[in-house]
């Protein structure tokens, strides 16, 4: 990849002080992510995907080793990294709108382009309508638009996805997916995005990264030429057909070390 290196994972480990004693959740990760890539995580459950990210969003901070984003240390969270995790974040006393302004409002931006920020990030979510619903008066779906909505309005360099279509239905996550994915290419985010879902890491990822059973390390990362954008219908190409496999393999095999390990 030509593009410049934005984030930097070097060396990265995390011991949790538990209370049976230490838990090693990352060991020695490294790994750089470039300008505008798109990558998908996946690996056995507890192999430290979610420490990792909260790493990079400057929630946690590393045991040893080092994360860096444009050659700068993350010592905290920042408006550039947006997260959105699995249980959508939302002010409930705020409406969609404001909950969807938030961002740019922090970021001091006139009303009528926060206005206008909104209303665009809402539509391509599907909520034009809702906007002045309340979150306990959406579906867990419609939650997670608004969050979705809500990181993008905040225009993040970074977006640092945690299962963020992992509670909501098999339909609504294609829609989100493919809205997401129209997203990034028209925005060139730089994305880091966890899933369970192999087949939706493919869909998605321009690098897939797989994780070993705890310790979490980088097991492999898996290139995935198939040219954006992806219409849904790759996924009965014979190219996705062997990434799937090959990722499957890996996975299998992890999640069997971790059976092994327990
Ligand atoms: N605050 C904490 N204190 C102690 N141990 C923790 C803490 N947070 C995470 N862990 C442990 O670190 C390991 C990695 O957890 P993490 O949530 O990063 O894994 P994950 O890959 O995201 O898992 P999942 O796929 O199930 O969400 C797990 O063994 C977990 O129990």
């Amino acid at each position: 990849m030509n593009n410049p290196v934005k984030i930097a994972i070097e060396g990265v480990s995390k011991v949790y002080q538990g209370r049976i004693g230490p838990v090693v959740a990352l060991d020695q990760v490294n790994l750089d992510i470039y300008a505008q890539e798109f990558i998908t995580v996946v690996g056995p459950s507890g192999c430290g995907k979610t420490t990792l990210l909260n790493i990079l969003a400057g929630l946690e901070e590393a045991s040893s080793g080092r994360a860096l984003i444009d050659g700068q240390v993350i010592t905290g969270p920042s408006p550039t990294r947006g997260v959105i995790f699995q249980q959508y974040a939302l002010f409930p006393w705020m409406t969609v709108r404001q909950n969807v302004e938030f961002g740019p409002m922090l970021q001091k931006l006139p009303a009528a382009e926060r206005r206008k920020a909104a209303e665009h990030y809402l539509k391509l979510v599907g909520l034009k309508g809702f906007e002045d619903a309340y979150p306990k008066e959406l579906s867990g779906g419609m939650k997670q638009r608004t969050a979705i909505a809500r990181a993008y309005a905040a225009n993040p360099e970074v977006l640092l996805m945690d299962e963020p279509f992992g509670a909501v239905d098999a339909q609504t996550r294609v829609m989100l997916q493919e809205e997401l994915m129209a997203t990034w290419s028209r925005e060139k985010k730089t994305v880091f995005f966890i899933t369970h879902d192999v087949e939706e890491a493919i869909y998605l990822g321009s690098r897939i990264l797989v994780m070993s059973a705890r310790p979490g390390r980088v097991r492999e990362i898996i290139p995935n030429t198939i040219p954006y954008p992806r219409a849904y219908d790759v996924k009965f190409t014979a190219e996705f057909g062997q990434l799937k496999q090959h990722i499957w393999e890996l996975v299998y095999e992890e999640y069997h070390k971790k059976q092994a390990a327990e």
